[in-house]
């Protein structure tokens, strides 16, 4: 019997063999016993060998009849489980949509659709003349059967249900038509702006190369019309029938975004974010894979949706955070889709007004190719940054005076002022004024942050939360005051300093709920509020046409890190903060205030600007031999005994010979949800040879004793220290 090769979804480094009377197409899943479960697996190859043939056992069903995954989607994963060092298995999971995981069909299910029953004549249309609603539905499917879909469009329920209780019309299923390409009928060309100088030349070069590998860098400051070269860059692949699959923030995908899509082709996009259903996720997953969508925009994980006629892959704001999973399989999706568009022969472009140092480092290198677009579109000028001592300054609800009277200056006239604060919540801290005891989550041995709406404390780290005490749990004391502003405690006090600005509180607590942050822009671009108030949020890629002057709170934490990205993300984060102000006619200006209007990195940002800032740290990591020069591996271990995890690491650390370490060391936060953490940082200025000393030092390292008792995981090119 042949021997087949399945990734079980199991935590282990490793496929395994089973045996079935014919051999199977890879891709194909399959249920399979495994301990004393039965599991679905999907099948990675034929082999020819097993070391112990009287072990193996029998696949005992076959789910599919063609594969879930394609050839290319099977290469990335075999990618994916050796780079990332992680279970095959586990990798095969996250590239499906949760139904397949769970084995559902992956074929589009039976449609329900409507016709006359076979008894119904034209004598029957007469007698329905008193029920007009009835007549007219009955009169609909003389002339042709349809979906149940097409007709609740115009016929309600009822009408339905009473026409099938008098036994005129019937249900019947019937398998969705092939929507293979249909969109390439409806493809039309919106009104589009005549490109400027930069954007022409970036949009050429990217739509030179067809069916070929090729990698872009569009680096282009804030509001030089990126987006505007994507729309005009895929024209060309969407007519040759091609599909285009982008890849965008989490925050980033709202409506506004997908319609600036629609809108342009008017053709039907494909949306895949964390919020939608599993059943429509598995349909946008289905209509990829059988060429029914031209377009599909999603977030991190979309970049494992199959295409049919892959033609293009995009990745906007490539230097996000959110495209790096921090838990389970820990893969750079940036990462990933270099791989998929050299897999799949087809150009990409990774586009930011801030880009990563990786993706900056390999455009100077030339191994992409650099568009720059240095100018804002339709004439908008470029925001001027300026940093203000706060120093000495009276302050009040976190605000300079210099800084009030600015705001009042830009509210006056009419404008929108946005005010950046890192924290959401009232404050930071609860302390007491009498003891100095902070409350704080004793699982995570951090402060507390204080909720004033809900009257309750939350822990930011686990989501632990409890009522706002009274009086110290230490001493009883009842003169509790906070410690910091957030969010929340500077709404409160711009609206007594402000009372004529209408204001919006933008943060992850503000937006919770389905197309409640769309709702909020929207109303900010309409200029119901003028007063913008948020979190990381409102630095996201959003079209904000009134703002004019952005302030923000404050940012020395940063500036004095343990992250050596810390720098990296700061200068992203204002810069893309400024590049919310003066996009239209009417010039925008940013303040920064600091205690340190000195330091280095602020002087550089403000006077050279992110691209004159990044190409500086590239110099300070070459020297440091850091990423992207040197290679970085994390090994993370955490326990409720710290001891434990930080043996595990000192042991695990034996296992390697000619590999730079660092730690073991506890992690950015120590403590969460009641476990202590640690890493050991594994570094090399060679990726092959890191990986090479991995590989052979992971069988010891999982053998070990403390390797059962600890949470334990390997993070390759590691982006958070925490
Ligand atoms: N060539 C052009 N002529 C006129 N208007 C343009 C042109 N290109 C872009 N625009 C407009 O300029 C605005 C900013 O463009 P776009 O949103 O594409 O910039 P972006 O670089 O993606 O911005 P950001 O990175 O700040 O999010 C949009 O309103 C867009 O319609
Ligand atoms: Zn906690």
């Amino acid at each position: 019997m042949p021997l087949i090769d399945v990734a079980v979804p199991v935590p282990l480094r490793q496929t395994f063999t089973y045996s079935f009377e014919q051999s199977l197409m890879p891709g194909v899943r399959v249920t399979v016993p495994f301990g004393n479960r039965t599991m679905t697996g999907v099948v990675t190859g034929n082999t020819a060998h097993t070391d112990n043939p009287d072990k193996v056992k029998p696949i005992t069903g076959v789910l599919d009849t063609s594969p879930v995954l394609d050839e290319c989607q099977l290469t990335l994963c075999r990618w994916l489980w050796q780079y990332y060092h992680h279970a095959p298995g586990e990798v095969i999971h996250t590239a499906l949509p949760v139904l397949l995981r769970k084995g559902a069909s992956a074929e589009p299910e039976p449609e329900l659709w409507y016709r006359l029953s076979p008894t119904a004549s034209e004598a029957d249309s007469a007698d329905l003349s008193r029920a007009p609603k009835q007549r007219d539905c009955f009169g609909a499917l003389q002339k042709a059967p349809l979906s149940a879909d097409v007709l609740k469009q115009t016929f309600s329920a009822t009408v339905i249900k009473a026409l099938l209780e008098r036994n005129l019309i019937e249900a019947f299923s019937r398998e969705p038509d092939s929507a293979d390409r249909l969109w390439t009928d409806k493809l039309t060309i919106g009104s589009k702006p005549v490109p400027d100088q930069e954007q022409a030349v970036a949009i050429s070069a990217i739509v030179q190369k067809k069916q070929t590998f090729a990698p872009f860098l569009l680096e282009g400051v804030t509001g030089s019309g990126k987006t505007e070269v994507y729309l005009q860059a895929i024209e060309s692949v969407l007519k040759a029938g091609r599909q285009v699959l982008i890849l965008v923030p989490e925050i980033g995908l709202t409506p506004q975004t997908v319609s600036r899509f629609t809108t342009r082709f008017g053709i039907e996009v494909g949306v895949l974010h964390s919020q939608i259903t599993d059943k429509a996720r598995l349909r946008v997953w289905q209509q990829a894979r059988d060429g029914a969508l031209g377009i599909i925009i999603g977030t991190r994980s979309a970049i494992f949706t199959p295409l049919k006629y892959p033609g293009m892959l995009i990745v906007d704001e490539e230097h996000d955070e959110s495209f790096k999973q921090q838990d389970g399989l820990r893969y750079h999706a940036r990462d990933l889709a270099v791989m998929r568009a050299n897999q799949e022969n087809i150009p990409l472009v990774l586009g930011s007004a801030t880009p990563s140092l990786e993706s900056l480092n390999n455009a100077i290198n030339k191994r992409y190719q650099h568009l720059q677009l240095t100018r804002r579109a339709a004439g908008a000028q470029v925001t001027v940054q300026h940093v203000l001592d706060v120093t000495d300054q009276p302050m009040r609800f976190g605000l300079a005076e210099g800084t009030l009277s600015l705001m009042r200056q830009h509210l006056d006239q009419g404008n929108q002022v946005l005010v950046f604060v890192n924290r959401r919540g009232y404050a930071p801290a609860l302390l007491c004024h009498h003891c100095g005891h902070t409350e704080s989550c004793q699982r995570c041995e951090r402060p507390y942050t204080v909720h004033k709406a809900h009257r309750r404390l939350h822990c930011h780290h686990c989501g632990a939360t409890r009522p706002l005490p009274a009086s110290c749990t230490q001493c009883g004391k009842t003169e509790m005051v906070t410690e910091g502003i957030g969010t929340e405690q500077l709404e409160q006090g711009l609206s007594q300093l402000f009372p004529d600005a209408p204001q919006v509180r933008i943060d992850s607590d503000s937006v919770r709920g389905k197309d409640k942050l769309q709702g909020m822009l929207d109303a900010i671009n309409q200029q119901q509020y003028q007063l913008l108030i948020g979190t990381q949020i409102l630095s996201k890629g959003h079209h904000f046409p009134h703002v004019t002057l952005v302030v923000v709170l404050d940012c020395d934490g940063a500036l004095f890190s343990g992250d050596y990205r810390a720098p990296e993300k700061l200068a992203q984060l204002v810069t893309q903060l400024a590049g919310r102000a003066g996009r239209a006619s009417k010039p925008g200006q940013m303040w920064l205030q600091t205690h340190n209007p000195q330091h280095p990195l602020l002087q550089d940002l403000i006077n050279n600007g992110y691209g004159h800032f990044a190409r500086h740290a590239l110099l300070e990591r070459k020297m440091a031999v850091q990423p992207p020069f040197g290679v970085q591996i994390l090994v993370r271990a955490e326990a409720q005994d710290g001891q434990l995890a930080f043996q595990f690491l000192a042991d695990a650390a034996s296992c390697f010979e000619h590999v730079q370490l660092i730690g073991p060391m506890p992690g950015l936060i120590e403590k969460r949800q009641g476990r202590f953490r640690f890493m050991l940082v594994l570094q090399s200025d060679k990726r092959k040879h890191l990986h090479e000393q991995l590989r052979l030092a992971l069988p010891a390292i999982t053998a070990m004793p403390l390797a059962s008792k600890v949470r334990w995981s390997v993070d390759v090119d590691p982006t958070d220290f925490s």
